[in-house]
């Protein structure tokens, strides 16, 4: 189990994290979600010992990551695939790490097995594909049969049967007990593979919670109305205390309604409607709303907030 506390990062007047605090639990596959900048790197990097956090802890198994006393076997990352020494194979790139960790040699032929990249082992990482230094760099994290696994965007580039298979492997290891932390500035690949989620935006925290939850909650939902009698349906909804805006003469869009409430309300008046329509705002649309606004411009605070009304979200 991994806890960060209070996790905070300044770089010069720049706040890069700001008093963060999470839980990654073992046997799950929990999404760190944020849009690029939002300081998912730099509070991987302090997970790993490799930033000092300016405030803050984080934990792993109870312990900071430089207590540890077998970090590897504890902790296994991939930070950036194309950390590998160019002329070494995959092979020779592995068991010098694992020489240099006190892990077997063999367990060098059981990642290569794992990753599926027995095949070119034995030829220069130099030459690989990403997708395939993106294996290489899993089989790296999985030297030590780590209990906790970090991927820093580990799809970031690869085709659709990469991602495909990334995101079945890191199943696969939560499935085994494993807690597996994953970023990704992407929704909609987040809600494929992780089943909790850590969202952040601008180095603050905005939810953790699981990602049904998350994905029920994002996309605000109003109604489209369009009616000859507008402006007194307009009104009436106004009475009612509902956000309603006018985007055409005779159409109206109301803020969190539903088409039930509209219909009714105009056929108690005898008002005729000509088109009532439940819009849904996508899942990518309102998450970049939640992450993007919701730090920087505190008069959107409260409305993002709202469209996440559950009781695991930050406010
Ligand atoms: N060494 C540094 N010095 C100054 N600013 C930094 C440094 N590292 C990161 N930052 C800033 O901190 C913020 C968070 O960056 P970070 O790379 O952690 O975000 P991210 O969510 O991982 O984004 P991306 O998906 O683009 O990698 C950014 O505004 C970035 O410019």
């Amino acid at each position: 189990m991994i806890e960060a506390i209070g996790l905070t990062k300044r770089y010069g007047p720049k706040v890069a994290v700001n008093n963060l605090s999470f839980t990654v639990k073992p046997g799950r596959v929990t999404g760190f979600l944020g849009p690029n900048g939002a300081g998912k790197s730099t509070t991987m990097r302090m997970m790993l010992g490799l930033d000092r956090p300016t405030s803050g802890e984080v934990r792993i198994d109870g312990k900071p990551y430089r207590e540890l006393k077998n970090p590897l076997r504890t902790v296994g990352a991939l930070l950036d695939a194309k950390w590998v020494h160019p002329n070494r194979s995959a092979r020779t790139h592995l068991l010098w790490l694992a020489k240099s960790n006190g892990l077997p040699a063999k367990r060098v032929d059981e990642v290569l097995g794992m990753v599926g990249l027995e095949e070119v082992a034995n030829r220069k990482a130099g030459g690989f594909s990403l997708g395939m230094s993106q294996r290489l760099g899993i089989a790296t994290a999985l030297l030590g049969d780590p209990k906790i696994l970090l991927f820093d965007e580990p799809v970031n580039g690869l085709d659709p049967e990469g991602i495909h298979w990334i995101r079945r492997f890191m199943q696969g290891l939560a499935a085994e007990g494993r807690a597996v932390f994953v970023s990704s500035h992407l929704l909609s690949e987040m809600a494929l593979t992780a089943e909790e989620l850590v969202v952040i935006g601008r180095g603050e925290l905005i939810a953790q919670c699981s990602t049904q939850q998350f994905v029920d909650n994002a996309g605000t939902q109003g109604v489209l109305v369009r009616s000859p009698g507008a402006a007194q349906l307009q009104q009436l909804m106004s009475a009612q205390g509902l956000s309603v805006r006018s985007t055409a003469q005779d159409t109206l869009v109301v803020d969190e309604a539903e088409t039930e409430q509209i219909g009714e309300l105009a056929a108690q008046h005898g008002i005729v409607l000509h088109e009532l329509t439940a819009q849904r705002s996508s899942l990518e649309e309102a998450f970049m709303q939640m992450t993007g606004n919701a730090v920087e411009y505190q008069t959107n605070l409260g409305a993002a907030a709202s469209a996440l009304n559950t009781s695991g979200v930050a406010r």
